[in-house]
């Protein structure tokens, strides 16, 4: 019997201008520690009762020049709460951290009572029984990019939770700092450029203004679930062409390498860019400042990873092969490395340069060898035939050079994946290519998320479909068989429409079904629900791009699990992550 366990609410809260009451010195560091966080908050941090006169020398040394800082050395009375406040707030403080003795428990206790009574939120160093909110170990960019990271365990110890935070910070590219620095920079200049146009055009529902820098914006275009959303390349409302950076730059953010964020430039996201977006890898010589570790006990970093650019071609390097040029279309698998082949893994390895599907993650991405040009289509919704014919002309380019091309695409390349289409193109053009396949994720989806496409007396078939067809068109609806399981790729974006013709068109609203986000990676996530529910399903989790969608009795035959009764008050049941073994190429072969 699973107990429920409330957990708290976990926000950021806008303290400017805030009047935070530190009561009591009891902790030093402690009053000290929090007279810095309510600062750096914006807020004014007003420290009353020290418990010694020491402290008062040492806090008074430290924030003497501070302009907020306020101390008052007399006792605490219950009234400072209702008149040290901001006047328009009728002077009730914001916030109280009650930094008291356990001998002073009576006056700490009636502290919080009090607060209570007038809402104010209140923290008791090591008394959670006397706090309505607790400050949870955070990490804050020591540059000054707006990164913070907390982590909490829900009153599982500190010491858990601060170890927790400083792995995942660890994980971070070296470069973080430039990277959400960057990245801010040009999302605020496109809302400046592109949106501020819109408003003008009353398309915007919200004001925006320039010091606040409101986005303005449907969410839409900022919220993952939707950036996706079909944009017909050759239809667009002037509204939709000026909101097409916004939306590239969502997608860029969503399926680009992290660390190679940081050199993205606002002219590179125009689509008629001929600017290369040169991101050099973080150990290029003329990118030092990215090899910065953002902790000094962190090594800088030393991924081992490719040039990668966007778009248009810069420079090569020698070619690995002489004379006639030679391309392979390669399947990269699902996202796991330990999906890849061995010829994809080859060919990875012995490139001039690859050109990439956005699709393919990191993890696939870190094996290409250092200085091996990498460019990753712009495939963004709207560019798609744009940045094929980008990709393919930068491909035939670099085949006259003599170069060795890898064509690296996601799953297989020709399932969904343009591979035909290349096919012909290349050979048509003189250069017969090497195609080697890869897993697909329509199957291996299946697998990582304990669904068995066919199952004895369950599911004696299969079938593979997309969602979107050629510019967006919708499919025509496969038949129900209710011994198929069905595989929808390019589907999440126009779940409701794809889901209301097949129901429409005579499918069992009830069958079970199965979203299966980055399948395979270990942010994979598989959410199992009914047929009828994916579309609201999707509205609420978000999305984690790529993602398809499995619908058959299939779904839930290896899982027997009270978690899957779904009803309108709970629709879906969530299972995180994807966990496999270590892998150690070394002595893999040998
Ligand atoms: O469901 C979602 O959330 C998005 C689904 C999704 C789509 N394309 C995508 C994805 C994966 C992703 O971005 O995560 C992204 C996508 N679509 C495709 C590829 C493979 C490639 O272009 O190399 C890729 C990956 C490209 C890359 O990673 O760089 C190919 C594609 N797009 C499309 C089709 C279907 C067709 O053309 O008949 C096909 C398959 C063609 C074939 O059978 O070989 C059409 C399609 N897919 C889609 C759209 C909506 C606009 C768009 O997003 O591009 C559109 C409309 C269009 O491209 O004009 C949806
Ligand atoms: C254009 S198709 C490419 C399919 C690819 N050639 C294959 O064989 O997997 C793109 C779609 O594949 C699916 N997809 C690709 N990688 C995925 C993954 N790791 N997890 C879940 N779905 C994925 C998504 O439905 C995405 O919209």
């Amino acid at each position: 019997m699973v107990v429920f366990e409330p957990l708290p609410l976990i926000t950021a809260s806008v303290s400017i201008d805030e009047h935070h009451l530190i009561i009591g010195t009891h902790s030093c560091p402690q009053s000290i520690k929090k007279i810095k966080t309510t600062i750096a908050a914006g807020a004014t941090p007003i420290l009353i009762n020290p418990s010694h006169e020491s402290h008062i020398k040492e806090i008074s040394s430290i924030f003497l020049n501070e302009s907020g800082f306020q101390l008052a050395t007399r006792g605490f009375q219950l009234s400072d709460l209702t008149t040290l406040g901001r006047t328009q707030v009728q002077r009730v403080v914001d916030r109280v951290f009650i930094n008291l003795s356990p001998e002073e428990t009576p006056l700490t206790r009636k502290i919080y009572e009090q607060c209570v009574k007038l809402r104010i939120p209140v923290n008791a160093f090591q008394r959670p029984e006397y706090s309505t909110f607790h400050m949870i170990p955070t990490f804050t960019d020591p540059k000054g990019s707006g990164l913070q990271i907390a982590v909490t365990t829900n009153g599982r110890g500190y010491i858990l939770a601060n170890r927790i935070k400083r792995e995942i910070v660890n994980k971070l590219p070296s470069n973080i700092s430039q990277v959400v620095t960057n990245m801010g920079a040009i999302r605020d200049q496109i809302i400046h450029e592109d949106h501020e146009i819109l408003l003008r055009e009353k398309y915007l529902k919200t004001e925006l203004s320039r010091d606040k820098l409101g986005y303005g914006l449907d969410d839409d275009t900022w919220e993952s679930h939707k950036f996706n959303r079909l944009i017909k390349e050759f239809e667009m409302t002037n509204a939709e062409q000026k909101l097409k950076r916004t939306r590239w730059l969502s997608q860029i953010m969503e399926y680009y390498p992290l660390n190679q964020l940081a050199n993205v430039t606002l002219d590179q996201l125009d689509e008629n860019s001929h600017t290369p977006i040169n991101l050099p890898s973080p150990n290029n010589p003329d990118n030092h400042e990215n090899s910065q570790s953002i902790n000094p006990e962190t090594p800088a970093n030393t991924e081992n990873n490719s040039e990668v650019q966007l778009g248009v071609h810069l420079r090569s390097k020698s070619p690995n092969s002489i004379g006639k040029g030679r391309i392979s279309l390669v399947g990269s698998g699902p996202g796991s490395v330990s999906m890849l082949t061995l010829g994809a893994l080859h060919e990875i390895k012995t490139a001039d340069i690859i050109l990439a599907d956005k699709l393919v993650p990191q993890a696939v991405l870190d094996l290409i060898p250092q200085g091996t040009e990498t460019f990753i289509a712009r495939k963004f919704p709207g560019n798609a035939e744009h940045a094929q014919e980008e990709l393919l002309q930068l491909g035939l380019d670099s085949l006259k050079q003599g170069k060795k091309v890898v064509r690296l695409k996601q799953g297989d390349p020709y399932i969904f994946g343009r591979g035909g289409e290349e096919y012909l193109f290349f050979t048509q053009n003189g250069f017969e290519p090497l195609v080697l396949p890869g897993l697909s994720s329509s199957l291996a989806s299946t697998v990582v998320s304990k669904i068995p496409a066919t199952q004895r007396a369950i599911a004696d078939q299969v079938l593979v479909c997309t969602g979107t067809g050629r510019k967006g068109a919708l499919p025509v609806a496969p038949e129900f068989v209710p011994t198929r399981t069905t595989v929808f790729l390019m589907a999440l974006h126009r779940s409701d429409v794809l889901i209301k013709t097949l129901i429409d068109a005579g499918w069992d609203k009830n069958v079970p079904a199965a979203i299966v986000e980055r399948a395979s990676c270990p942010d994979q996530r598989v959410t199992r629900t009914l047929l009828r529910y994916v579309p609201a399903t999707i509205e609420e989790i978000g999305s984690r791009p790529p993602g398809l969608l499995v619908v058959g009795h299939a779904v839930n035959a290896l899982i027997n699990d009270s978690n899957l009764q779904f009803t309108e008050a709970s629709k879906y049941y969530i299972e995180e992550g994807y966990h496999e073994f270590e892998m150690n190429f070394d002595n893999l072969l040998h």
